[in-house]
């Protein structure tokens, strides 16, 4: 069978890439609502019904508006926007998540595709919660770069426009109150909200998001080698994960060690750096923005959701 797709908000930056990432497919038909009616609601409701799965590619409200819009039982839905993240009714779109989360985003009506920044610390930190190596109201902090296609279309214009006059290095959500972070402490397992500052860098894609640990205060201090192998066991164990674990290095600087550096691909890789004689270490994600931070996660968990139809 093939399925019908329908990638609402397909003109932007996400929903682009989606499209892009599926128009050589043979087992999708992909179903486009007219440029100019892009914004015409009676125009979405009908392709977002005659659809198998909606792929919402849209601001928050107006993905709302989507899934408000379907009537029937039958269209799924994938969210990319920050809507339903911690929403009941969704799966959570990181099938590296857990063991089981890969199974239970193939059976859900309702997916939500994780946002870009937490994503990576997420990855890092989860399975040093669940193994007991770090407890759940340790004080992290984020932080980390994004190229400017993080902020969409606009954002995108606005660096376009500046070209080298735009900022090289811009740290922002300096209210200390970014939009990610509901999303980060639930599937984190925090139980309180960590501290996260982002900024943004003048190149267009990719990014590296980190969490560096001070653990000289906690009851039981874990070598750097514990906390690598638990993150790196828990990568093992998964069926199918296009997160990488870099073995444990000891070194000053890597050209790897770069936002751009997987571009264009899937996956994220994470690094474990550590120095067990201070009781510090750094823990690095890195991956695209637009493809396991946005368009590729998307894709993975269409594929995932398709499993069941095709
Ligand atoms: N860019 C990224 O790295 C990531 C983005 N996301 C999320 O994905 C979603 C899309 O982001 P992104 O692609 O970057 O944003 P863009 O601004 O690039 O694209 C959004 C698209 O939605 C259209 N749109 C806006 N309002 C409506 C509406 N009411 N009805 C129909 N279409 C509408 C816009 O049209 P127009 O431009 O004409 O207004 C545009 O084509 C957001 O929720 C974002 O937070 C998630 C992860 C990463
Ligand atoms: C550079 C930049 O501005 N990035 C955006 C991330 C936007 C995004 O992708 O957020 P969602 O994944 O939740 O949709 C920000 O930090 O708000």
């Amino acid at each position: 069978m093939t399925a019908k797709i329908f990638i609402d908000g397909e003109h932007g930056t996400t929903g682009l890439q989606i499209r892009t990432r599926l128009a050589e497919r043979k087992d999708i038909e992909l179903i486009s609502v007219p440029v100019e009616r892009r914004k015409d609601k009676a125009a979405r409701a009908e392709y977002l019904n005659s659809a198998d799965i909606a792929i919402l590619c849209l601001p928050d409200d107006a993905a709302r508006e989507s899934v408000s819009l379907i009537e029937n039982e039958t269209t799924r839905v994938i969210d990319a926007s920050t809507a339903h993240r911690v929403a009941d009714g969704w799966a959570y779109g990181f099938p590296e998540l857990d063991r089981g989360q890969a199974k239970a985003i193939a059976e859900a009506r309702r997916v939500a595709n994780p946002g870009c920044w937490p994503q990576g610390p997420i990855a890092l930190l989860r399975p040093l919660v669940s193994a007991g190596l770090l407890p759940a109201d340790f004080p992290v902090t984020v932080n980390g770069i994004s190229g400017y296609s993080g902020g969409g279309r606009q954002m995108i214009e606005d660096y376009e426009a500046k070209g080298e006059d735009a900022p090289e290095f811009l740290p922002y959500a300096l209210g200390l109150n970014h939009k990610h972070l509901p999303e980060l402490r639930a599937y984190a397992k925090l139980s309180r909200d960590p501290l996260m500052q982002p900024a943004v860098g003048n190149f267009a894609q990719g990014m590296v998001a980190a969490v560096p640990l001070q653990l000289g205060h906690l009851d039981r201090v874990p070598k750097g080698e514990e906390l690598h192998a638990a993150i790196a066991d828990h990568y093992a164990s998964l069926e199918e994960s296009v997160v990488e674990v870099a073995p444990p290095a000891a070194i000053e600087r890597s050209a790897d060690i770069e936002p751009e550096h997987l571009n264009g691909t899937n996956t994220m890789r994470l690094h474990v750096f550590t120095n067990d004689a201070r009781a510090q270490t750094l823990l690095l994600a890195i991956y695209d923005n637009l493809g396991k931070g946005a368009s590729g996660a998307a894709v993975q968990n269409l594929d995932l959701m398709l499993r069941d139809i095709v």
